[in-house]
């Protein structure tokens, strides 16, 4: 096959190519991110070698990825996979792009939850992200992971297969919990839709054309909806001492305490993310 251009060439032309729909930085990091998917490189071998050739055929498959980017549809979904946690996720229009705020939730748990066999229940599964990571780094544990859309629970069915990981996952609708016949939980962890239709205005638009509305939005009149829910089913299913962890919105915090509170969960901890902003918390049940 014949070489068309070096791997230097190749980045000063995707940069340049999508310079005028995206920022500076991320231009660099999606011609770093296509070109390791591509040539199958890490960040690494890419750095260390830019005067490298790439063929014809390489630099033609960049090259749709580039047409598809400039209509602004996320990387993730293009290329249809995306690290989290050190784990690589495939990803599809059903699944969330896994965010790293999410890492540090997932980063708490492992950190805090050294014990054998935990047995732990994951509301929300997406992409699976977060039971799949937990289970590569929690010894023995037991985890469950339910989600009312089938396309998402097909999609962490396959990311489980490709990580050699045992997840239960069950297809759900949670808010219906009270019907199901599910046992005690050490853990019960959460990252459920928490953007209010008022905040829409604030999104960028690749996120709201492409990534699933039902893992993003929740009703204006009742943003607490799906945590108060999830609170009522770990009083039932969390075992005493049980941990809830929740990833929530910024804008919740004190609510999310008052709402713990009034449940009379015990060791509250409302934790910011690395950009400063509250959004995780979690409790113990005291009974
Ligand atoms: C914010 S996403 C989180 C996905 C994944 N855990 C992550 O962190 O990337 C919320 C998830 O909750 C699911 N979901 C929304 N409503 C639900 C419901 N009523 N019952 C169960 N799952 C629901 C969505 O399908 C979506 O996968």
């Amino acid at each position: 096959m014949t070489p068309v251009s070096t791997i230097q060439s190749t980045i000063n032309y995707i940069k340049k190519e999508l310079q005028n729909i995206y920022p500076v930085q991320e231009t660099e990091s999606m011609a770093y991110i296509l070109l390791e998917f591509v040539l199958k490189y890490s960040r690494t071998q890419i750095q260390m070698n830019k005067t490298e050739s790439i063929t014809k055929d390489n630099f033609d498959i960049i090259d749709t990825y580039i047409q598809q980017l400039k209509t602004n549809k996320p990387i993730q979904y293009i290329l249809g996979e995306t690290e989290f946690y050190d784990l690589t996720f495939k990803v599809n229009e059903h699944t969330l792009i896994p965010r790293p705020e999410t890492e540090e939730l997932v980063h708490a748990i492992i950190n805090e939850n050294q014990q054998n066999g935990l047995s732990i229940l994951d509301i929300g599964t997406g992409s699976g992200c977060i039971p799949i990571s937990l289970a590569k780094n929690l010894k023995n544990a037991h985890i469950s992971s339910a989600d009312i859309s089938i396309g998402a629970i097909i999609k962490a069915k396959e990311n489980a297969t490709l990580h050699k990981i045992d997840v239960t996952f069950f297809h759900r609708d949670i808010l219906n919990w009270k019907n199901f016949d599910w046992d005690n939980f050490d853990i019960i962890v959460s990252n459920p839709p928490y953007v209010t239709e008022a905040e829409k205005s604030k999104m960028e638009k690749n996120v709201l054309d492409y990534e699933p509305a039902s893992a993003l939005f929740v009703s204006d009149n009742d943003p607490l909806l799906f945590y108060r829910t999830i609170t009522e089913l770990a009083l039932q299913h969390l075992k005493k001492d049980g941990k809830l962890y929740f990833e929530i919105n910024e804008s919740l915090g004190k609510e999310m305490v008052t709402l713990l509170e009034k449940y009379e969960f015990k060791n509250i901890q409302l934790r910011m993310d690395i950009n400063g902003k509250n959004r995780m918390i979690s409790a113990i049940k005291s009974y």
